[in-house]
């Protein structure tokens, strides 16, 4: 079986034999040291055991050498295998107790992803994602690191080094927010980020003859102030990695659970990403919203509920939110969300912080326009009520009720 393992920054190819793990003496064959080069973790945030545990166990983002006592690199291999399982379990009881509900990874055995001697590991019910949320993120991180898509796996094919690199001569992300404020003040109504998929989970294909850049030049001409392009493949049918139209700002709406996705995204052209606060825990947040500013991108925190509401505007750093009228679990989406989650005490957190609320999903007409703006929103999130249109552009005069290109 063919196995990656990456040792002091060198990437190296293994084979993998099933029989190379021996759970009862991983652990003693080597001495695995870690190291947190960007990441601290507030002892007050976490419960001290949990805490405790994590200097033990380390975390997902550190930096690892392994010192091999034997020379075998597949235990090596396996070893910081389970190591990383380990890391990823206390992971998951870090979100849950900040409410988060989607599991990053099936509870009860190592992940699908992971090769060798735990591909034969159960598929028992736990292990069965319960909604398309938690079947997404599973698929994530599968897609991202371990999978074999030819030739290379994504991570390896641009690691992150070579991704650093790219953005030495990468121009210079645009103001995302700046072009979102300047929208609302020239035409008094949200401004648009208006969204490029064809397809999604809960309606299907949206639209047959999809051309990204048409629809892209569609949007800027019907005067959107930026625009978002959905870029997972296996749920919305994207047939691009983060298009850069180099048109108005953009936002690359994919499902993050890895930094690294992050600078990916800034290589292929974004000039903001989503962050989904339903599935990163607030010390995730805060560590990407810190790589996205030394980036020059703009972090969209989006949320659902209250409880997830109440933790974004209680981070640091935080400027753009946006409120998910669609339940990404049940796929029920429900315009009032906005209003719901922006009471009195909320919007005066909002206008203290000057953090710009973007009105997300299910809005197909200029009373929804008008009762998300009225909510408090500055800013809208549109896709299939403009990509469904035979112009994009006409769309976007529809959902407004007038032309805001002008
Ligand atoms: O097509 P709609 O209902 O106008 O929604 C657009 C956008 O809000 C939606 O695509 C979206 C919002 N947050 C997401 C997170 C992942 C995927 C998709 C989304």
């Amino acid at each position: 079986m063919e196995g990656v393992v990456s040792l002091k920054g060198t990437i190296l190819s293994t084979r993998v034999s099933s029989q190379s793990l021996k759970p009862s003496n991983w652990k003693s064959q080597f001495a695995i040291r870690r190291s947190f080069p960007c990441v601290s973790m507030d002892s007050h945030e976490i419960n001290p055991s949990i805490c405790a545990r994590a200097q033990k166990l380390d975390s997902r983002d550190a930096v690892t050498t392994v010192s091999p006592i034997s020379d075998s690199l597949e235990q090596a291999e396996q070893a910081l295998k389970i190591k990383d399982w380990e890391a990823a379990m206390l992971h998951e009881e870090i979100a849950a107790s900040q409410g988060i509900t989607i599991r990053r990874r099936p509870p009860t055995a190592p992940p699908l992803n992971y090769v060798g001697p735990f591909e034969f590991h159960a598929r028992n019910e736990p292990n069965t994602p319960r909604n398309i949320l938690e079947e997404i993120i599973w698929y994530k991180d599968i897609e991202i690191s371990e999978v074999h898509l030819p030739p290379l796996l994504l991570k390896e094919r641009s690691p992150l080094d070579a991704l650093k690199k790219a953005l030495d001569s990468a121009p210079p992300t645009r103001d995302f927010i700046g072009a979102l404020r300047a929208a609302y003040q020239r035409t008094g109504l949200p401004g648009l980020i208006a969204e490029v998929k064809k397809a999604s989970p809960s309606r299907g294909i949206i639209r047959e003859d999809f051309i990204p850049i048409e629809i892209a030049k569609a949007y800027e001409k019907g005067g959107a102030a930026c625009l978002s392009v959905l870029t997972d493949k296996k749920y919305f049918k994207a047939n691009s990695s983060c298009t850069d139209f180099r048109l108005c700002p953009l936002l690359c709406k994919e499902f993050i659970v890895d930094a690294w996705q992050i600078y990916y995204a800034r290589t292929k052209g974004a000039d903001a990403v989503l962050l989904i606060a339903g599935v990163l825990s607030d010390l995730e947040i805060r560590y990407m919203v810190e790589i996205c500013k030394t980036l020059g991108l703009t972090a969209l925190v989006e949320v659902h509920d209250e409880r997830e509401m109440d933790r974004v505007l209680g981070l640091e750093g935080i400027e753009l939110v946006g409120i998910n009228n669609r339940n990404l679990e049940t796929f029920k989406v429900d315009i009032s969300n906005t209003r719901k989650l922006l009471d009195v005490r909320r919007l005066e957190i909002i206008r203290e912080k000057d953090i710009i609320v973007v009105g997300e999903s299910g809005l197909f007409t200029p009373p929804d326009i008008s009762y998300v703006q009225e909510a408090g929103v500055k800013a809208v999130l549109v896709g299939e009520s403009l990509v469904k249109e035979n112009d994009p552009s006409q769309g976007i005069t529809n959902l407004f009720g007038r032309d805001i290109s002008v």
